[in-house]
């Protein structure tokens, strides 16, 4: 059964069965954390739309939330009316409560990769994964979601990035769902990136995002109930149905200016641990050390600082720096 498949796969059990039907539909579990939802009729405003949580490890709350999503699937209370893909990113970081097992599995998402290992294998999976499905599903519009936590507390609880890319620009409603689904920020990126949103966008040319909602949690600490605006947005786009919007004006956008990168041992960030992001530094503030590339000071004007981790394998990013721009027109 598929309310089954999440516990099966957090114990390592193989599902007993590869597909089953649904009140509206049915189920293929192509292979570990990979699950498609087919409905027995495609609404006329469906997308394609790619789900995918558990990238990193220890961010449960997005896991929770795909779990409710399927409860209610399978209960009948959501009327499946659109293709929908289901990955758990890394499944054996998320048994073992960490980010990632070798390296981040959410900078590997490059056509041709060459690395070898438990996390770009995986990544070549969901590549491939991800390849099918926008192949079988091309006369849909599509879109994907990567859904997240973040490591720290923020100023904007829930936000969202989205992954640069020449190619794409965001549809304004794509702007009005986050907007009426809690998210309260937007963060464009300023250049490739190599997660598993900017895949979706750079090759396929779908809408993407990675969505941020709250903070990593074991299981259990996740406070769903302020991602229940997310998960009517989640669920409109699985019945097939455009979702409703709310102003985009009410989210705050940034753009990225700076990305800083740990280029040796000897690195530090030289603010507080328990800094949110979205904090705002004054010009001239120093915010990271490093013994090859020297100091890092805040320019002429205040910027703020978003993902901040002293700890990333060095050549990894350590930071973004950015500053508030207008809200698109
Ligand atoms: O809180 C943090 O420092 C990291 C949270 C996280 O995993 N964020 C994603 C963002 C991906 C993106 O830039 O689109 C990541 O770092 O992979
Ligand atoms: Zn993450």
């Amino acid at each position: 059964m598929l309310d089954n498949w999440l516990d099966q796969l957090l114990d390592d059990v193989a599902p007993s069965s590869d597909h089953g039907r649904l009140p509206f539909g049915h189920y293929r579990i192509h292979g570990p954390g990979i699950l498609e939802l087919t409905p027995n009729q495609t609404l006329p405003d469906a997308r394609a739309c790619v789900l995918s949580a558990a990238v990193h490890g220890n961010e449960t709350a997005p896991v929770e939330l795909v779990g409710e999503l399927l409860a209610r699937l399978e209960a009948g209370l959501v009327r499946l009316g659109a293709p929908v893909l289901i990955l758990i990113g890394n499944p054996p970081a998320l048994r073992a409560g960490e980010r990632f097992i070798t390296t981040n599995l959410n900078r590997l998402f490059k056509r041709n990769l060459t690395a070898s290992g438990e996390e770009p294998d995986r990544a070549r999976t969901l590549m491939a994964a991800v390849d099918d499905f926008f192949a079988r599903h091309a006369t849909l519009p599509a879109l994907h979601f990567d859904l997240h936590t973040a490591i720290r507390d923020s100023r904007y609880t829930r936000f969202a990035v989205e992954p640069f890319t020449e190619q794409v620009t965001t549809e304004s409603s794509q702007w009005q769902w986050l907007s009426r689904a809690g998210i309260q920020a937007v963060l464009h990126q300023h250049c490739h990136s190599w997660t598993f949103s900017h895949y979706s966008r750079h090759y396929h040319g779908t809408q993407a995002f990675t969505l941020e909602l709250g903070r990593v949690a074991p299981f259990g600490d996740n406070e769903l109930g302020a991602l229940r605006p997310m998960r009517a947005l989640l669920e409109a786009l699985t019945e097939g149905h455009e979702p409703p919007g709310a102003p985009a004006n009410a989210m705050h956008f940034f753009r990225v200016e700076h990305e800083l990168m740990r280029q040796s041992e000897d690195f530090v960030l030289c603010f507080d641990e328990a800094t949110p992001n979205f904090n705002e530094f004054c010009p001239g503030e120093c915010l990271a050390r490093d013994a090859k590339a020297g100091d890092y000071v805040v320019g002429e004007h205040p910027q703020r600082v978003v993902f901040p981790n002293a700890k990333v394998e060095i050549g990894a990013r350590a930071a973004l720096l950015v500053v508030e721009v207008a809200p698109p027109a």
